[in-house]
Parts: structure tokens; C-alpha cells; sequence
């Protein structure tokens, strides 16, 4: 863990269950592989993570097991680590590759900005050379205009130890807003691809799908259709994300698909068992699947290995830790802008509410960020898209760190000056309409202004009891107080309580559950309205990235505005408004 992180805390565990195959899973880690350095269940680092999977990978050899590390993407923007330097990711593609990961694909978030995708081809794929997959996405090198297979297509290999034929694939959902240097082919057009249909032809013991996608995305039904009218009795092993979620579902008895959650919060662990080897496969063959979504907490990490904080931390593992903390101090990621008075929550408290943090940008931010000196006296309706808020903020110090896990991204606001204020008035319901505004595919559903979990939680989550009293949570596991003495009850943090679709016993942690509350997508604050009655025009002010959005909801309403009638509202991004604003307001020190 990194100097200054929260201790972490011990509490009852779930043991990993092992299987001839053993799969470590992250995915839409964001940067934050330094670990979550205020929150204690999660703040084991980057080199943590190494040091346990050099541990998982020893077990496995002396147990005559197989065991892979996967990555299904997003590694990039929401953590200073990755945003705060320049170029972005300095650091973070020396820091990443340090891990010795087996299969790993391409997130939306490598591909948001042309320079993020050109890194991610200079650096991540010759870093992972031959574990990196992909199969639906092409990039273009701009200076030659060719274009070429971000990555191969697929990877036959064999394992270590059991020699087992794997043929693995590596997808991205079907992304649309990619940057022009980057082309995703939809998953339906490349699964009818000749390399496609050879390589589901392959002798194999197991087929790997892995991919920045949903578990129960279409774009993975599709694939699992298209491998098993094949081979209908081949296991197919599924690895997503995406979502932000913790999921595991099964699509048939020979299928098995797990999602770790976010911002390196879970490490995800998938075995199976049973008979895997062609050889050996037959209609009464059975196979066994387990999941387990470990937390990324130094303790679980010593429990799961058998071994203590003097004996977990291997050389190699320490060194990345320390190539973390030179980083972090370079980037200078703890200077504290001010002081957060409470902790501002996205969805554990309600919107709109005292304590949500969509609820302080609406009346306390927006309001002062919102001003373009040649326009201050034209009212205006501000609105922001939930999703571009990426994190709670804790009380305390709110640091560089902080502003980019808050709001990573380099959205600016824009406006279309002068709309009629009954138009106006009218989108943001629009806006936060469920599914899409119109029919037709641009722009794509509402619910990408949101944050990703919202694509599959669309009611709140409210847990008014505590489902440990009854003792049932642990899933029939034994309970193993970490830390704690015979007989004593241990205390529960909150965290994940997760239902998947094999049970409620996923989590490797007993925790407190917490509530989520869905919220809007857009949230907007009127800014220098009059005292008395209505304007008869605003300044329609918006989150560039939502401008899709916005364009067709003005359309619908009877506004004939394109792209040429969106300017620029504020110099900055919103990220340095929102950081400036902290500077002035909040008390600079705790
Ligand atoms: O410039 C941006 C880019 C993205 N967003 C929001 O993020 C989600 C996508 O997040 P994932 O981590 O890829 O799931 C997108 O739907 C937007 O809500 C943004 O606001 N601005």
C-alpha cells in the first residue's frame, strides 16, 4: 500500500475456491493503482496486486493448476496517476505493465481522445505484445493514414502447467464514440468474419472471451451464440466490465461470466473444475464454476495467500509499490486544494439532498462556475451530465488526487447563446428521459449521460437492515474473523453486498450494506435568473460531451440548432472550475 493509505481492516472472509483453471480478473481500474488511499477495505496498491498473484501463480504450480490474469479495460483516466501528468500516463503505462497479465483488451476510455488511443498502441499493446487482444477494434496511425488490427485478433495458446488449449478473444462493446484514429466494429459484423469463424473452429479445451463489456450486454449473447452452435460442449468462459459493477451470470451450463467491478476496488477470481480436456469431454461430463470478488485489502490479500504482512510483499512487488509513491510524490498528488467540509456522496445519498454531491455542484458550484464575463447578465440554465462526475468526496483534504478521481475528464462548458426560455426550460427533461430521445441510433441512450452502473441499476437500492445479523450472508461459508479473537463479533465496513446470479455469497468480504440512489442523468442550476417572473430567452449552458444530446432534445422541441451554433461558454475544463472553485471556498486546511 502507499505511504499515508488507510490501515486495512480485517473482517470475516470468504475463502477462494480453487479448480483446475483459476482465472484473476481486473477490470475498469481508471488509474487508480495506487489503491483507494482514504478508503481502507480497498487500499492495497498496484504492486500488492503483484506481489499476491506471484503468490496465486507459485500455489498454482505446486498444485498442478493453471491460474491467468486478465484485464478487460478502461485502465485510464480518473486517477491523478494516469491524469494529472503530461503527457497523461507518464507513470501509469511503466507502472501497469508490471503486472504479468495473460489476456488483456481495449476499454472505451483508451479511446475517447486520439492521444489516448496513440499511447495505448505505443505503449500498452507492445508492452503485452502477445496477450493483447483485439478482435473488433482497428487503429489508424494518422501520419500514414494506415489502418491496422489495434492488436492480433485472437490468441491460441497453451497453459502452463495442464497444457490446456485456450483460444482466447478480446472484444469492445459496440463504442461509438471512439476518436477518429480508432475504428470498433460492431460485434455482430465481426463475429461473421473469416477469422472469426476459423477461430471458433479451433480444437480447444476452453474457449476465453474477455471483453470491456457488460455481462448482460447483447454484444456477449452474441458471441456465446455464435461459439456455441459449434462447439456445444467446449466451455466458454466470459470476462467483462464496462459497467462498473460487480456481476457473474451463466448463459448455459457449460458458461460461466464474471465482472469485477471498478476503479480497483475488486479483483475478481473465476475457477472451473471438471472434466476440461477435449479428451475427455462427453455429454455427462459436468463442469464446476466459482466466483469470488476479492477486495482489494491488504488483509484479504494475506488471508487468500496464507501469508502475513512480513512474508506477502514479494521484491518485485515492493518495487512497484515504490515506483507508485516516486510518482505520486511527483506529480505532487496530495496538495491540497481545501478542505472538504462533509463527505458528498453519488449515490449513497439521495439527489437532490444535502448530502449528494450532485446537489452541491447544482447550488453551490455551478452557480460561480457558470459566468462568462460577456455574459453575466444573460441568464442562463447550466447543465451538467451525472456521469461526468465520477466519485464520492470524502471529508477531508481534497487533493489533486482527488479532482481527477472527481471529474477526470476535459468536457468544457459550452452554450447556445439566446434560446427561447420556454425551449430551453424543456430538455433537461428530455434529457432525463429513460432509454433514447428518438429512434434512430445517434445519439445512443440517454442512460450514457449517467454513470455506467445506472445502464443496469435503473431503481434505488435501499438496505434499511443489515443483512449480516442474520447470518445468512456469509453464503454457509465459515466465518473467519480476521484479526479478531475467538468469540468476538467482528466489525463490519460497508462495502459490497452483491446478488449475482448464482447467489448472494460472490463477495470475499462481509460487509455493511449500502444504499444506492439512482439520479438523473443531466442535473441543471439556473444562474442569474431575474428576481420577478420568466426571461424570454437564456444561454443554454451544457457539458460539451452531452452536445449530442442536447441538439436533439432542442430539435424535438422545435429548435433548428447544429453543431455551428454550440460555442464555448468558459475557458477551462470543467475539472479546473470545479478545482478552482474548491481553492476559494473551502477552508485551505483541515
Ligand atoms: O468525456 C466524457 C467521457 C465519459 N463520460 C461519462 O462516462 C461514461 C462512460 O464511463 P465508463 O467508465 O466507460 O463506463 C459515459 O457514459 C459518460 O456518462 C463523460 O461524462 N464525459
Amino acid at each position: 500500500a502507499q505511504p499515508g493509505a488507510a490501515e486495512p481492516v480485517p473482517a470475516p472472509m470468504r475463502d477462494l475456491v480453487w479448480g483446475k483453471l483459476n482465472f484473476l480478473h481486473t477490470t475498469d481500474t481508471h488509474g487508480w493503482h495506487g489503491g483507494h488511499l482514504q478508503e481502507p477495505q480497498y487500499s492495497a496498491d498496484w504492486g500488492d496486486y503483484v506481489s499476491f498473484a506471484e503468490h496465486m501463480r507459485k500455489k498454482a504450480d505446486m498444485d498442478g493448476v493453471d491460474l491467468l490474469l486478465v484485464d478487460t479495460g478502461d485502465r485510464v483516466e480518473g486517477n491523478g496517476l494516469y491524469d494529472a501528468s503530461s503527457p497523461k500516463g507518464k507513470y501509469y503505462y511503466d507502472i501497469y505493465r508490471q503486472q504479468d497479465v495473460d489476456i488483456i483488451c481495449t476499454g472505451n476510455h483508451e479511446l475517447y481522445i486520439a492521444s489516448t488511443a496513440d499511447r495505448e498502441h505505443l505503449h500498452t499493446v507492445p508492452n503485452f505484445k502477445d496477450k493483447y487482444i483485439a478482435s473488433n477494434l482497428d487503429y489508424i496511425d494518422t501520419r500514414s493514414g494506415e489502418r491496422m488490427p489495434m492488436a492480433q485478433r485472437y490468441r491460441k495458446f497453451q497453459t502452463k502447467n495442464q497444457k490446456l488449449d485456450i483460444v482466447a478473444f478480446g472484444f469492445l462493446f459496440d463504442f461509438t464514440g471512439n476518436a477518429n484514429n480508432t475504428v470498433v466494429q460492431p460485434v455482430r459484423e465481426t463475429v461473421k468474419e473469416k477469422w472469426f469463424q476459423e477461430a471458433v473452429r479451433e480444437e480447444t479445451d476452453v474457449f476465453v472471451v474477455i471483453g470491456h463489456v457488460g455481462v448482460r450486454m447483447p454484444e456477449f449473447q452474441t458471441i456465446f451464440r455464435e461459439i456455441r452452435k459449434l462447439n456445444p460442449l467446449t466451455p466458454i468462459l466470459f470476462f467483462g466490465g464496462h459497467v462498473h459493477i460487480r456481476d457473474a451470470t451463466a448463459y448455459d451450463a457449460r458458461s460461466f461470466a464474471v465482472a469485477s467491478g471498478r476503479y480497483f476496488e475488486t479483483i475478481g477470481w473465476m475457477s472451473v473444475d471438471g472434466e476440461l480436456e477435449r479428451a475427455a469431454r462427453s455429454e455427462r461430463s459436468r463442469l464446476s464454476f466459482h466466483r469470488r470478488y476479492i477486495d482489494n485489502n491488504l488483509l484479504g490479500l494475506h488471508h487468500h495467500t496464507g501469508l502475513n504482512a512480513t512474508s506477502f510483499l514479494t521484491e518485485h512487488g515492493r518495487n512497484v509499490s515504490a515506483m507508485i509513491t516516486k510518482a505520486r510524490t511527483e506529480l505532487d498528488l496530495d496538495y491540497a486544494f481545501g478542505c472538504a467540509p462533509k463527505t458528498l456522496w453519488m449515490s449513497r445519498s439521495p439527489y437532490p439532498g444535502q448530502n449528494s454531491i450532485y446537489s452541491w455542484i447544482e447550488n453551490e458550484v455551478l452557480p460561480d462556475v457558470a459566468v462568462n464575463p460577456r455574459r453575466k447578465d444573460v441568464p442562463r440554465l447550466a447543465i451538467v451530465n451525472t456521469g461526468s462526475i465520477r466519485f464520492d468526496i470524502f471529508k477531508g483534504p481534497f487533493t489533486r488526487d482527488t479532482t481527477y478521481i472527481v471529474s477526470p475528464f476535459l468536457s468544457k462548458m459550452t452554450y447556445i447563446p439566446d434560446v427561447p426560455y420556454a425551449m430551453a426550460r424543456k430538455v433537461i427533461k428530455l434529457l432525463n428521459n429513460a432509454g433514447k430521445i428518438t429512434a434512430s441510433s445517434t445519439p445512443p441512450d440517454n442512460r450514457f449521460m449517467a454513470i455506467p452502473e445506472q445502464l443496469v441499476i435503473h431503481e434505488s437500492i435501499i438496505n434499511n437492515e443489515v443483512s449480516f445479523a442474520s447470518g445468512d450472508d456469509l453464503g454457509g461459508a465459515p466465518q473467519k474473523p480476521l484479526g479478531e479473537g475467538a468469540g468476538q463479533r467482528p466489525r463490519l465496513t460497508e462495502g459490497y453486498t452483491t446478488r449475482d446470479d448464482i447467489g448472494n455469497d460472490g463477495d470475499d468480504t462481509v460487509h455493511l450494506p449500502v444504499n444506492f440512489y439512482v439520479v438523473p442523468n443531466c442535473i441543471q442550476a439556473e444562474v442569474d435568473f431575474p428576481s420577478d417572473g420568466e426571461p424570454e430567452t437564456v444561454d443554454l449552458v451544457f457539458m460539451d460531451f452531452i452536445t449530442p444530446w442536447v441538439l436533439i432534445a432542442l430539435r424535438l422541441l422545435g429548435g433548428e440548432y447544429s453543431r455551428e451554433h454550440v460555442q464555448l461558454y468558459v475557458e477551462g475544463t470543467f475539472t479546473e472550475l470545479m478545482a478552482g472553485w474548491i481553492e476559494k471556498s473551502w477552508p485551505k486546511r483541515c
